[in-house]
């Protein structure tokens, strides 16, 4: 790590410490994450080295998308274990609460549109994120977003559910992860991305949840349970016999909670929030309603579709040094 300058630090959560640094060789900022050491348990350090290379793989997989965050190092020495990044800027969550205003729709949808766009290459790649949330949402300086924090994400493709749970944060945790699945796929990404959306539109939380059944109450308060129960999931649920899941509910409130969005932003909204999993909308076909392909918001909003292009194509070869 000799290579990097440590400069200010700029982020800490449960996982490591993030501080800017500078790159000696190119003079570059970078975002250097500290994963947090070896704990009771891993006196060998192999967790430490096992979260380096998940969080690693899962970024380096999506390498290239301009909606994530890009790799360009892991390192560990010794004790420790670090993630170079590109340095991008402030979260989701900062700028929101900098500006003590909501976006208005149009930018909401641009900004939806990034994330989603990230969230299918992710998908497509087999990558679950399972933790997006406005802190793991970074902006860059023209006003793009990239996803960050890929701490607790998997390849769904390389292994077969039981998955771990609980995961997400709570305030952005789908229904079926409250409710104990450990059977969850990619839409528990999207059901995030609807909370994100709402949060965009609303300037405050959508479900600020105090447990996961004071979360779980407020989720079927506000989307209702759209038959919940007749899920084929649903039975094999661990908590499918909460009371919670018996009570009748009235139907979605969020026309109400948003009377000025548009019929095609509502779609989106509701889609993305469908509380059984089944129904809820994926990346891919969140990107296919009209709210994003009508022409008005094709010609308005910038389709970083050169950049997608790319992606596609892919960046060649691997990050700068990945050294475990
Ligand atoms: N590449 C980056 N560029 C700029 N800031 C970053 C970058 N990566 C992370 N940060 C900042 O550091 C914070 C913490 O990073 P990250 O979410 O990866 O750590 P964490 O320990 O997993 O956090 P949490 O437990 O809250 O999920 C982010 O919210 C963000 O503000």
């Amino acid at each position: 790590m000799e290579h990097y300058e440590r400069l200010d630090k700029i982020g800490e959560g449960a996982s490591g410490v993030v501080y800017k640094a500078r790159d000696r060789r190119t003079g570059a900022t970078v975002a250097v994450k500290r994963l947090r050491g070896a704990g009771f348990g891993d006196h060998d350090g192999s967790r430490l080295s096992e979260d380096l290379l998940r969080e690693a793989a899962c970024l380096e997989a999506c390498r290239g998308h301009p909606s994530v965050v890009e790799l360009r190092a892991a390192h560990r020495d010794g004790e420790a274990a670090f993630l170079v990044m590109e340095y991008v800027g402030p979260s989701v969550a900062q700028v929101m609460r900098e500006r003590g205003r909501p976006f208005p729709e149009a930018d909401a949808r641009r900004l939806m549109r990034q994330l989603l766009d990230g969230a299918r290459a992710m998908h497509d790649l087999g990558v679950l994120h399972r933790d997006l949330k406005p802190d793991n949402v970074l902006v860059d300086a023209h006003g793009d977003l990239k996803i960050c924090d890929f701490g607790m994400s998997r390849f769904a493709a390389a292994t077969a559910p039981p998955y771990t749970s609980p995961v997400v944060t709570l305030w952005y945790r789908a229904p079926e992860l409250l409710l104990g699945s450990t059977e969850y796929d990619d839409r528990v990404d999207t059901w995030a991305l609807g909370c994100i959306m709402a949060e965009l539109l609303a300037g405050a939380p959508l479900l600020p949840g105090r447990s996961e059944m004071d979360q779980l109450n407020r989720a079927f308060d506000t989307v209702g349970t759209d038959d919940m129960t007749d899920w084929p999931g649903f039975c094999r649920l661990p908590r499918a016999g909460s009371p919670l899941c018996q009570r009748s509910r009235p139907p979605s409130r969020l026309r109400e909670m948003f009377p000025s969005l548009s019929a095609a932003g509502l779609d989106v909204l509701s889609g993305l929030l469908a509380c059984r999993p089944d129904r809820r909308l994926t990346a891919a076909d969140a990107l296919r309603r009209p709210w994003f392909t009508d022409a008005e918001s094709a010609d308005v909003d910038q389709p970083r579709s050169a950049c997608g292009g790319r992606f596609t194509a892919r960046v060649g070869g691997v990050a700068d040094a990945i050294v475990v």
